[in-house]
């Protein structure tokens, strides 16, 4: 599946966010947005998944524009993970998330067996199946964020519309988001998602579209948009960006900030053994 921006404005009533942007995304491939707050990448998720009016351009799904898909079609075909949601009733963690099957379900019919199975295996692979009895509204927004992921799994969507997906989450769960992600992309399914850590793009071995502030746009891999000058001009922060050692001889990229002045001492050139204190200097 392909899913094609071609040259779309975006935005709220006479106000364009997103003006004249161009893009593709395919089937086994994670496209990560990055950018700094409100330069419009909630603005160009709602406006693909038909939330917002376009302004201008055309989006397309399989070469079809996707106001000729119906409705239903489109539903099962993309599934979406917004940034924060709280359901008005409290329902059960499995609930909501058996609520991804909707798509599935014929008029006014209840979700199967499958649907339960299916649900609750979307919960188990996130690692959240512990969950599923829980009332949503009870549980932490990190958890939370957990079940939204695991909600639109059970859609089975060909696409995923993920925006910020690893907000509110511990640095475990993080990185648990970001092995799905790519094991998902590996699967077949085209993941498009949002994040303000632009670590995230190398370590999903992403394309990038960094937008920028004036509907400036950057597209290609995660070497060629994360860089020093990029994120300068994006961020207006310095970053280095070098290399480590991965497992098995591979490298991972990262990118570093420097902040000016850094009271941090210098990590010790031979790293210390595990369990071994190290003098870390006084607490400023
Ligand atoms: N309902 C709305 N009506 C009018 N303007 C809006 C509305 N929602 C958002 N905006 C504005 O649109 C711009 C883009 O917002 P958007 O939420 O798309 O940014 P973003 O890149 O997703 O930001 P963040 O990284 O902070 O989530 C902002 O200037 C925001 O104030």
């Amino acid at each position: 599946m392909i899913l094609e921006l071609q040259h779309v404005s975006c935005g709220y009533g006479e106000k364009t966010v997103v003006r004249d942007l161009s893009l593709s995304a395919v089937s086994g491939e994670v496209l990560c947005l990055l950018g700094p707050n409100g330069v419009g990448k909630t603005t160009l998720f709602k406006t693909i998944l038909g939330f917002l009016k376009l302004q201008g351009g055309r989006i397309l799904l399989d070469g079809e524009d996707v106001s000729q898909w119906p409705r239903k079609a489109f539903a099962k075909a993309v599934g979406y993970v917004p940034q924060a949601h709280t359901p008005p009733f409290p329902f059960t963690v499995l609930d909501v998330v058996t609520m991804g099957r909707t798509a599935h379900l014929g008029t006014f019919a209840s979700p199967t067996k499958a649907d339960l199975a299916i649900a609750r295996e979307s919960l188990e692979r996130l690692g959240v199946g512990f969950l599923q009895e829980r009332i949503y509204t009870e549980i932490s927004g990190g958890e939370r964020q957990m079940v939204l992921i695991a909600r639109a799994l059970t859609q089975q969507p060909k696409i995923l519309i993920m925006d910020e997906p690893t907000s509110n989450l511990d640095f475990g769960n993080q990185i648990r988001v970001l092995e799905q992600v790519n094991r998902l992309a590996r699967e077949g399914l085209c993941v498009i998602m949002t994040s303000h850590f632009p670590d995230h793009a190398f370590l999903c071995s992403a394309k990038v579209a960094l937008m920028q502030r004036g509907s400036r746009f950057q597209i290609g891999t995660a070497a060629e948009v994360v860089t020093e000058q990029n994120m300068m001009s994006a961020y207006g922060v310095r970053v280095r960006i070098g290399t480590l050692n991965g497992d098995g001889g591979s490298s991972v990229a990262a990118c570093v900030p420097l902040i000016s002045d850094c009271p941090c001492p210098p990590y010790p050139e031979k790293a210390p053994m595990a369990g071994q204190a190290v003098d870390v200097g006084p607490i400023l």
